[in-house]
């Protein structure tokens, strides 16, 4: 076998595995870094100058010696070589100061490109797979991860340029002078290539729980503050300070046994590069003793041994950096490979405009015919079920809770599909269009949970339509029977809610995202207990409106209130995952 042969398989054994992961890892960060290349040269030849300067000093260390100790002492020369001395120091000071405001800048830009192409897929991404997170989760990955896979870019590979250049420019510097000197700097070289595999996996598991941990952390502080209301009400503050201290521990536990071994892998390889450094500065001594070399050039050795004792340690310092950014990387790429929507193809999305202005005004007819969904293989929870909705209809789907009316209307949204039956839009004078995500636009739905944004009432209503003007906002709160406690506030429609609608009832807040829905001009709206918390009286009045109101449109209903199934064009029953029209 040839030796090029032999070096092939070595690479590939060490590729195997978790570095082959890591390499994937580092290929995806550095597509990142493309852009910004000419920025990164430049990093490096600064880094390099730095370097080159520093060696510079040694050199000059040697002359000023000479200059001080040798026979004909010049004070002018010493003086100038001193001067030399401490510009060289300086200019590299500079230097690192202006690739610290290089790297600063990058790493920035690198990071909002990041989490925007992030926060961009948690929206492109299937909604069934993205389910599997914690939204607390998903919050570290966007922040925590994010930055620190951006601010690897340039700890990483420039690093690495710059470090090998330093030490192996140092110890090429001391082969030249010395080359037995240069043989003991290396013979740590195969023990720490040895080491560092087995170091390399056993730190990548360390890292990995420690940012499950902070996940986790992070999750049960993002819950806890989004149910302040109920801690407080059942009195659970202590119950989750305790719990609080029962996630910090698990995270402390974690990042103090990953401190623990990273103390012992970093003293190892620190006590590596002493017993190196040591090495070098006995067998110089012992070489000035015997007279083969001069003060002078032991001066210059024992510089160099101490920046190829540092080069040797900032080369080692990089693989715990590249350990947390791969992981970092891997927890962010598992977001990014989430399945994701279809994209929407010109030619449907020109049918789904044509759908909507089919239906503008009047409605569309929706025809569900024996469709079947589960979450799980073995809970199945809609079961061939077929119903019809015409434009101008109320039709109401009535059960307990539980049966399936909310995931029903995810189906129709295309948020889940179906494992069986079809699911169909229908217009007059247009084909039939299956429903998917690309039929969205033709949907507008008010879910059962709160979904207020922050901002004034009118800024929430306009999310839906941008263009609406203020008219156009007064009709849909008035269709939706909201705009007599609007008008009552100091500042009308410019009054600012707080997070999740605060500063209103729960069905003010109905009311608004009724309003909000309506904007949208969708030919069908989907409410989903959309009204539970209105007064009787007053939910019955923004049905009306809802279906004698400007605009008809197909209505469908989730709903517990015989109330509503009374004003219902049909109801259809949910029961065991099977549906039956008629009365309740
Ligand atoms: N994201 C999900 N993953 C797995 N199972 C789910 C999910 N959402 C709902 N389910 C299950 O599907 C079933 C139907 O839930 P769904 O929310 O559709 O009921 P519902 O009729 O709307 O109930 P309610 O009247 O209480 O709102 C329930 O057994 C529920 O546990």
């Amino acid at each position: 076998m040839s030796i090029l042969a032999g070096m092939k398989k070595i690479w590939d054994k060490l590729r195997e595995g978790y570095l082959q992961e890591m390499c994937q890892e580092l290929g995806w960060i550095y597509r990142y870094a493309r852009r910004y290349r000419g920025q990164i040269a430049l990093y490096i030849a600064l880094g390099l100058l730095a370097a080159g300067l520093g060696l510079g000093g040694s050199l000059l260390s040697r002359t000023l010696t000479t200059a001080v100790v040798g026979a004909h002492r010049a004070w002018g020369e010493v003086a100038a070589l001193a001067a030399g001395y401490v510009l060289l120091g300086l200019v590299a000071l500079g230097l690192s100061a202006l690739n610290s405001r290089i790297s600063t800048k990058v790493n920035l830009k690198i990071q909002n490109e990041m989490q925007a192409d992030v926060f961009r897929r948690f929206l492109q991404a299937d909604w069934s797979a993205l389910q599997a997170f914690h939204s607390g989760d998903l919050l570290s990955r966007v922040t925590g991860d994010v930055g620190t896979v951006a601010g690897s870019v340039f700890g990483l590979l420039p690093s690495l340029v710059i470090r090998l250049f330093q030490f192996s420019a140092c110890l090429i510097l001391i082969l030249w002078y010395d080359p037995v000197m240069a043989l003991l700097a290396l013979l740590s070289a195969p023990v720490t290539l040895l080491f560092s595999r087995a170091l390399m996996g056993r730190m990548r598991e360390h890292q990995k729980r420690v940012r499950g941990a902070n996940a986790q952390l992070m999750a049960f502080h993002e819950e806890a503050l989004q149910n302040m209301q109920a801690i407080k009400a059942f009195d659970l503050t202590g119950r989750f300070t305790a719990r609080e201290g029962e996630e910090q521990a698990c995270w402390r536990e974690a990042s103090l046994d990953f401190n623990r071994f990273s103390i012992l892998t970093s003293s190892l390889m620190s006590l590596m590069g002493q017993a190196v450094s040591y090495t070098c500065l006995a067998w110089g001594v012992y070489r000035l003793w015997t007279g083969y070399i001069d003060l002078a050039l032991m001066v210059m050795f024992l510089q160099l041994a101490g920046q190829l004792s540092a080069g040797f340690s900032a080369l080692v310092g990089l693989v715990p950096g590249a350990i947390s950014a791969t992981v970092a990387a891997r927890r962010i790429l598992a977001v990014l490979d989430l399945p994701r929507e279809p994209e929407v193809a010109p030619t449907l999305a020109r049918r789904v405009e044509r759908m909507a202005a089919a239906g503008r005004g009047k409605g569309l007819t929706l025809r569900l015919d024996r469709v079947s969904f589960r979450y799980a293989p073995d809970r199945p929870v809609l079961e061939e079920v077929s119903l019809l909705a015409r434009p101008g209809e109320l039709v109401a789907l009535a059960g307990a809770s539980g049966e399936g009316k909310t995931t029903l209307l995810r189906v129709l949204l295309g948020l889940i599909r179906p494992q069986g039956g079809t699911a169909i839009l229908q217009a007059p004078g247009e084909e039939d269009l299956p429903v998917s995500a690309c039929t969205r636009p033709l949907f507008a739905y008010v879910p059962q949970e709160k979904a207020a944004f922050s901002g004034t009432i009118a800024e929430s209503l306009r999310l839906l339509r941008p263009d609406a003007d203020d008219q156009m906002l007064e009709e849909a709160l008035r269709t939706a029977c909201a705009y007599e406690f609007v008008s009552r506030l100091p500042q009308g429609i410019h009054t600012p809610l707080g997070e999740q609608g605060a500063g209103l009832s729960e069905g003010q807040n109905q009311r608004l995202s009724i309003a909000r829905a309506l904007l949208r001009d969708a030919p069908v709206l989907l409410l989903d207990e959309a009204t539970s918390a209105l007064d009787a009286e007053t939910e019955a009045r923004v049905l009306r409106n809802l279906l004698t109101g400007q605009g008809g449109r197909t209505c469908i209903v989730t709903s517990h209130r015989p109330t509503v199934f009374a004003m219902a064009d049909r109801v259809y029953q949910i029961r065991e995952g099977r549906v039956e029209e008629g009365p309740c």
